[in-house]
């Protein structure tokens, strides 16, 4: 084997050129990238492509996107109107008006999904989505706008499904949702013991008589063909026979409902808001309401405004010059009129279940 010292000699030359080389590539490359020409850092993500536009903040458009395709799941799933939460007549994506900080927290890891501390448990028609709605005003509440009926329909898919669904939070804000139907499902008040046996209810209740009608008119709205209100009512009109099980009468006979939820919180974890009150006056029930929850008075007067063409209040911004936003087409409906006979027999069979209710809440709601 011949010997060669030319080889020798070249091979840690050549080594040297070859690190040098990668060596200038990766300077050359560093400068390329802070030059802000590179797009595979992490830091450039949010970025324009184009180098002519200047860079691009994460927006509320972004977040909305986001929380529109999230709630598109949860319509897909749902057939009723407001179980969809939307009962806004316009600008739908304005009504949540703190979704900026959600960018700030959901940017810094600041934000997690908790189980709700606080939920509006009923009544179906009594102003549920309206209370809703104004508590989402409250920088230190996040709700979800839809109705999950977990603790009723959805509750063998476990507490970590139901979590998901909420709304992310920052440290000190509350979690909330409204599902109507729990305060009149018999094992909704265990299942939401056994969640937290510290969660605040509110429940939103409202003349059962006019309650009735109302639950009525929606039903009606979906399927036209349905019996009367008058014949619906009774089982037996000349004995004076109200039908008790039909769902419509059912749901008013308040003190009923009650008493299944004393046996698992004590009055004091239940707030009762009276329907009537939050039309006529919304900044004085809502003042109730934040004591209750323990929160400062951040939703007053200013945020409602009265629209009498829809005849209920509407929502503004204090401080901007933004139109009011209504709910929905699906609130506040033409009532039928019903026979004042029938309204009379049906607010008697009443009066006894609201005595009770009055004794046990200890509040006069005023409906007799
Ligand atoms: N601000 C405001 N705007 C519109 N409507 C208002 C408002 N406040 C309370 N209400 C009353 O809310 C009634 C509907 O109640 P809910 O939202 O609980 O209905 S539901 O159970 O969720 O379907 C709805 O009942 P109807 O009038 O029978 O449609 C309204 O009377």
């Amino acid at each position: 084997m011949e010997y060669s010292p030319h080889c020798h000699s070249t091979q840690p030359v050549k080594n040297k050129l070859f690190v040098f080389c990668i060596m200038l590539s990766l300077w050359v490359y560093m400068l390329y990238c802070c030059a802000g020409y590179c797009c595979t850092t992490p830091t450039f993500m949010m970025e324009e492509r184009d180098s002519r536009n200047p860079p691009r903040p994460l927006q509320k458009q972004d977040l909305e996107m986001f929380l529109k395709s999230q709630s598109r799941d949860l319509l897909n799933n749902e057939s009723d109107a407001d179980s969809k939460g939307d009962g806004w007549e316009e600008n739908k994506g304005d009504v949540v008006y703190d979704e900026d900080s959600g960018v700030a927290g959901a940017l810094n890891g600041s934000e997690t999904k908790k189980l709700p501390q606080a939920i509006i448990i009923g009544v179906k028609k009594g102003g549920t989505r309206a209370l809703l709605e104004f508590l989402r005003l409250h920088p230190d509440i996040r709700a979800v706008g839809a109705e999950p009926h977990f603790f009723d329909r959805n509750y063998e898919k476990g507490l970590e499904w139901y979590r998901e669904l909420m709304p992310e939070t920052q440290e000190g804000q509350l979690t909330m949702e409204k599902t109507p139907s729990y305060f009149v499902t018999k094992e909704v008040p265990g299942r939401i013991h056994a969640m937290s046996k510290d969660t605040k209810l509110i429940v939103v209740v409202r003349d059962p008589v006019t309650r009735a009608i109302s639950d009525y008119t929606q039903t009606r709205s979906k399927k036209p063909d349905i019996p009367s209100f008058e014949s619906l009512t009774f089982k037996n009109i000349t004995a004076n026979l109200i039908d008790t099980s039909w769902s419509a009468v059912q749901i008013g006979m308040y003190a009923r409902h009650l008493e299944q939820w004393l046996q698992f919180f004590p009055m004091s974890q239940l707030l009762f808001v009276s329907g009537e009150r939050l039309i006529s006056d919304p900044a004085g029930e809502m003042a109730r309401v934040q004591h209750f929850l323990g929160l400062r008075r951040e939703v007053t007067h200013k945020h409602f405004h009265f629209n009498p063409a829809k005849g209920f209040p509407c929502l503004k911004r204090p401080e901007g010059n933004s139109k009011p936003h209504c709910l929905g087409k699906t609130k506040g409906r033409t009532h039928p009129n019903i026979d004042p006979d029938v309204i009379q027999r049906l607010q008697d069979f009443y009066k006894p279940f609201n005595k009770k209710f009055y004794q046990m809440t200890g509040h006069d709601f005023g409906w007799d």
